[in-house]
């Protein structure tokens, strides 16, 4: 396990969270199990898609240790980026970033370049996985809009979730 923060001013992973001195703590199974199988089950359907292709090769398998948690309020947005902060034998085996979205949809755009005209979007809903890695890795993507009040009603009973939309992502350092 690797218990390592991720500070998004310096785009540097450290040993402690600044806001409180304390080490980060470690993924729970549960969750980094859900994160292995949504890539297996990935996998299935590239190679059910792609009869002649390699899957690993084309989305490599990876051990979860990091997961980042983002929560936007419904004026939240994320610039167009590219994860490269991990180390640099993951970004070189394009081990995946495994997303998941939970509350309010929210527009992803994605892309070969720094640049939203260019940009593919697609909408994502609570409990979408979204999967980039291999020659994906590098990717361009970001949050430009968050659709308010479309979380399930369900969910919202259901959870303490603060109107919002959550989003975890999980990566192998
Ligand atoms: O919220 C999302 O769907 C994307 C999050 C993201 O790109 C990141 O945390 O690096
Ligand atoms: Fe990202």
């Amino acid at each position: 396990m690797m218990n390592r923060n991720w500070n998004p001013v310096t785009h540097k992973y450290g040993k402690m969270r600044p806001f409180d001195r304390t080490i980060p703590p470690s993924i729970r199974n549960t969750f980094s199990e859900l994160a292995t199988r949504a890539i297996q089950e990935a996998q299935f359907l590239t190679k059910k898609k792609y009869r002649e292709c390699n899957e690993k090769e084309v989305l490599p398998s990876m051990t979860p240790d990091i997961c980042i948690v983002n929560f936007y309020t419904d004026n939240g947005k994320l610039g167009l980026h590219q994860d490269r902060d991990e180390s640099k034998e993951s970004l070189r085996k394009g081990l995946p970033v495994v997303s998941f979205s939970v509350g309010n949809s929210a527009y992803f755009l994605y892309g070969a370049e720094r640049n939203a005209k260019k940009a593919k979007s697609v909408a994502l809903d609570s409990g979408d996985v979204l999967i980039f890695g291999g020659k994906s890795r590098h990717v361009f993507h970001g949050v430009p809009a968050i659709f308010p009040n479309s979380a399930p009603k369900q969910l919202m009973k259901d959870s303490c979730l603060s109107p919002g939309r959550l989003n975890l992502t999980f990566r192998q350092f």
